[in-house]
């Protein structure tokens, strides 16, 4: 048996076969529910990039309350939504759509009959090319999306949980959520693999700056929309473009970024034009390859400065 077949055979795949779930990804909600508790309360649940539909299956059996009560609450309203279809599951509606799309916005409110929803979860992964900075890239739209479609149905007070890829500018993603949430949790379960750079974000409180009008212009996947981007104003402008390699402002050739360096010393930096922004590490060694910078200065700082490390293990607030 080769090395990836066995290690897909392992402890929460085969407990997956026994207890029924689609995929082992069941065990990565039912355990972030252990620790965030995310299901108390919830009548209207939405299941983004759903297929298989073990996510699906674990809100229907935890919401509906099949296993302890051994009776459906028929009160309860999941919806489920997937590029590709998925079988039948009880208790669940099934949306075959794209979740760029504002058409499956509106289909998601029209089944909840215009109530906003108190859940919305997505374990969306496009399908990976094995280009790790293309691969980070994608993700990092794809929850943007996700984002995107959850502000149209989500209500003020809700939670919003998602995968993300914890590459080397999931910062970036960090404070595009926390304009939306008070709280962004970033968890790793038990069954996320550790050789992986998955983990979720799990963002409480949705809290939307005050006059956010949601719009699907806003993400980059899809353009056909009318609004113009650049025709955006204030909050509304708040979701920006994500580029894998740096942030945008990197391009200003006119803006200064401050660098505090160990010694206490500070330095007035202007990156130029068409370089990414580096993080402190890398930008202290530019400097010092240019003799800008004394090598004491260049020292490496602290860890916890340092946004590029390996993939935690544990829960981070961020
Ligand atoms: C890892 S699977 C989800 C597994 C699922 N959570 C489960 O537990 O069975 C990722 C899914 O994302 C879906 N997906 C990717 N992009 C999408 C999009 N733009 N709209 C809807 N679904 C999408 C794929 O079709 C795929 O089924």
């Amino acid at each position: 048996m080769g090395r990836s077949s066995k290690d897909k055979r392992d402890i929460y795949y085969r407990l997956a076969k026994e207890e029924g779930w689609r995929a082992r990804s069941a065990f990565k909600l039912l355990q972030l529910d252990q620790e965030f508790n995310l299901f108390t309360g919830v009548n209207r649940a939405v299941d983004l990039c759903a297929a298989p539909g073990s996510w699906s299956q674990v809100l229907s059996r935890k919401l509906r309350g099949l296993e302890e009560k051994g009776e459906k609450d028929e009160e309860v309203k999941i919806v489920a939504v997937d590029l590709q279809a998925m079988a039948p599951l009880a208790g669940v509606t099934q949306i075959q759509g794209d979740i760029t799309k504002v058409s499956t916005a509106q289909e998601i409110i029209r089944h909840f009959e215009g109530q906003p929803a108190d859940l919305v979860v997505c374990d969306g992964a496009p399908d990976v090319t094995g280009l790790h900075d293309v691969d980070e890239y994608i993700q990092a739209q794809l929850l943007l999306a996700a984002l995107n479609i959850t502000t149209h149905v989500l209500k003020p007070g809700g939670t919003f949980v998602a995968k993300i890829f914890r590459g080397k500018d999931v910062t970036l993603l960090y404070s595009q959520l926390k304009i939306f949430f008070s709280g962004v949790t970033c968890a790793k379960p038990r069954s996320s693999r550790n050789s992986s750079i998955e983990a979720f974000v799990v963002c409480q409180n949705y809290s939307p700056p005050e006059g956010y009008v949601p719009n699907m212009s806003n993400p980059l996947l899809d353009h056909s929309y009318d609004v113009d981007f650049n025709q955006l104003e204030g909050p509304n402008r708040v979701i920006v473009p994500f580029l894998a390699c740096g942030d945008l402002s990197a391009f200003d050739s006119d803006r200064t970024y401050p660098l505090q360096l160990d010694s206490g010393k500070r330095y007035e930096y202007t990156p130029p034009t068409q370089l990414p922004i580096r993080p402190p590490y890398q930008q202290a060694c530019h400097l010092r390859k240019n003799n800008l910078l004394s090598r004491e200065d260049a020292k490496r700082p602290d860890q916890s400065q340092d946004e590029t490390g390996p993939p935690a293990k544990s829960n981070s607030s961020v």
